[in-house]
């Protein structure tokens, strides 16, 4: 198993210990066979002095006889001293000849007959010696006994001659000892030797192997760790990213307009994925383009403020385009000029329920296939998408619900609403305000004749003369009808009537085209009230108008009637 100890490191220690052992046995077998040579070598030296004290004792009573002999020939004092000199040196000779050999039996017997032959031997020449010096030299010759001194020496060369051998023989033994001793010692010495470095090897070899792995293993805790620590690291940005997400979807339901959802956007784009630029895009869907509508990003991509359908991979495919580098089809909307190689390009539809709603153009620092960047910006899209369809569902129902759809103006509700409050902040303020009521004259009549058709096309016109003539602070509805009011804040009865007659004078000179015909022109009755003066509240404002718009449709109509003022 990769890892895991080999076998042989279970028995390392014992290994360790037998080569321990081994070097200890070497060492033991060295030091004894150290002792066994310098025993050899002391006995070898023994020999070697037994054979040199038989060779002194040979010379001691070789040297006596030879000075008594040459004394008794010549009777010259300095022989005689001589062998005085020599005699107590065959004794001396031999005795210690027999204490070299006397712990051995076997050459202690000749010793002594050695000793025993040197010293008769010297014993007669020193008894020849006392009778010359009583006698003369001519009595110690004729009591000379050739025969004894023969057996004497014989018997000291035999003797002499059995302790060479035994000393010859026991040295050879002694040398053949030590020979096998010494080979004896060398293979313990050689074979423990090996066997201690053949097992110190192996052990290293172990060691080094398990060094090597304990550092592969090492390496691999450290990738290991090191992964780890990259998925902890992506573990924590995708959670970061999910909770930036999360944040982004639950506060798009809060955004109330366009520009809040895109604000939002560019800044949760920019915590998502950092280092980017890039526009956004919404559909116009009157002129059949997509125009930008908000840049975000450190280094917006350069991409043309406006952008058709098909001049956008993206959009003509309706899924996210991406452009390396530079590399790749590009798109028609972004400029080839200026198109950086370390940024690549990306484009995302923006869409709801299958309707194409915008597109999200990025430039990201190029780097990787950014399969991560396409995922997030990918949801970033879905819920802005979702998001600007909601907004525009939601401003249609606010459009319908507080304005007359075939004339654009606002409705009766919301003049209700605004009437009220209008007249509150005028009242806080101490200012006028007036209120106009306008209907067309006989209104029945030109649908009797052109048709229902075109009596809305009439109102429609009315709607936009009234709306393009009135101020931007005054607000004007369909009151219902052919009926029309006009909230003029901070207006007086004066400039109230002024207004009214612009307006009456606007569309009495109005024609309608309709199915290829020009109708008209109509003429319109307007009644006024102007607050404080007469009214003080919505009701009695609208009531005292439309009186008014009654009396000038009862004093022949195409007129403007003030309840306090005569213009
Ligand atoms: N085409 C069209 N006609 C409408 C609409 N609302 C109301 N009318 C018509 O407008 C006409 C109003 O007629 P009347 O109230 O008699 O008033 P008039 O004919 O304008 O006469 P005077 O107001 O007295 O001048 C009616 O025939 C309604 O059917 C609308 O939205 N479109």
């Amino acid at each position: 198993m990769p890892g895991s100890r080999s076998r042989l490191s279970h028995y390392r220690i014992p290994l360790f210990a037998v080569a321990v052992v081994a070097l200890v046995g070497v060492g033991v077998a060295s030091v004894l066979g150290v002792a066994g040579l310098r025993k050899s070598n002391a006995w070898t030296e023994h020999t070697y002095q037994v054979i040199h004290a038989i060779e002194v004792t040979d010379r001691a009573v070789r040297a006596t006889e030879a000075n008594a002999r040459a004394y008794r020939l010549t009777g010259h004092p300095e022989f005689r001293s001589q062998f005085l000199a020599a005699l107590p040196g065959v004794d001396a000779a031999a005795a210690r000849l027999v204490a070299l050999v006397e712990d051995d039996p076997a050459q202690a017997a000749p010793a002594h007959a050695l000793r025993d032959a040197a010293n008769a031997h010297a014993a007669d020449l020193r008894r020849l010696y006392d009778l010359q010096e009583v006698e003369g030299a001519e009595a110690a010759r004729q009591a000379t006994d050739a025969a004894a001194t023969l057996r004497q020496w014989r018997a000291i060369e035999t003797a002499a001659t059995q302790l060479r051998r035994g000393e010859t023989r026991m040295l050879q033994d002694r040398k053949a000892h030590a020979q096998r001793q010494g080979l004896r010692l060398t293979a313990i010495v050689v074979s423990g030797t090996v066997l201690s470095a053949l097992l110190m090897g192996l052990l290293m070899w172990n060691v080094v192997r398990e060094n090597s792995r304990v550092r592969a293993l090492e390496r691999k805790t450290r990738q290991a760790s090191q992964e780890m620590a990259n998925t902890m690291r992506r573990i924590d940005r995708l959670s970061r990213q999910r909770h930036a997400l999360s944040r982004y979807s639950g506060m798009l339901q809060s955004c109330e307009t366009r520009d809040e959802i895109l604000r939002l956007t560019g800044e949760t784009i920019h915590a998502l994925v950092p280092g980017v630029g890039g526009e956004c895009y919404l559909f116009r869907a009157s002129q059949d383009f997509y125009e930008i509508a908000a840049t975000f990003g450190d280094a917006p991509a350069a991409s043309a403020d406006s952008v058709l359908p098909n001049q956008c991979w993206a959009l003509r495919r309706g899924q996210p385009h991406l452009v390396p580098g530079g590399q790749g089809p590009r798109c028609d909307h972004l400029d080839v000029a200026s198109a950086r190689g370390d940024m690549d390009s990306l484009c995302m539809p923006l869409a709801a329920q299958g309707t194409a709603l915008g597109l999200l153009h990025v430039a990201l620092p190029a780097d990787g296939d950014h399969e991560i960047e396409i995922e997030l910006l990918g949801q970033v899209a879905e819920q802005l998408g979702l998001a600007v369809a909601n907004l525009q569902l939601r401003e249609t129902l606010r459009t319908q619900s507080l304005r007359d759809p075939l004339t654009g103006l606002f409705n009766r509700r919301y003049l209700e609403v605004s009437l009220s409050r209008e007249l509150h902040r005028c009242e806080r303020r101490q200012l006028p305000l007036s209120v106009l009521m306008l209907d067309v004259d006989h209104f029945k009549r030109f649908n009797d004749t052109h048709g229902h058709a075109a009596g809305d096309a009439l109102l429609a016109q009315v709607g936009r003369l009234i709306q393009s003539t009135v101020r931007a602070e005054d607000f004007a509805c369909r009151y219902g009808g052919e009926e029309f009011t006009v909230v003029m804040p901070e207006l007086d009865a004066a400039g109230a009537c002024t207004r009214a007659e612009q307006i009456r004078r606007a569309i009495g000179m109005a024609t309608v085209q309709h199915a290829g015909q020009t109708l008209g022109p109509v003429t319109v009755s307007i009644g006024i009230a102007t607050f404080p003066g007469d009214g003080t509240t919505p009701e009695l404002l609208m009531q005292v108008a439309d009186t008014m718009l009654y009396r000038a449709k009862a004093a022949g109509r195409d007129r403007v009637l003030h309840a306090s003022h005569q213009g």
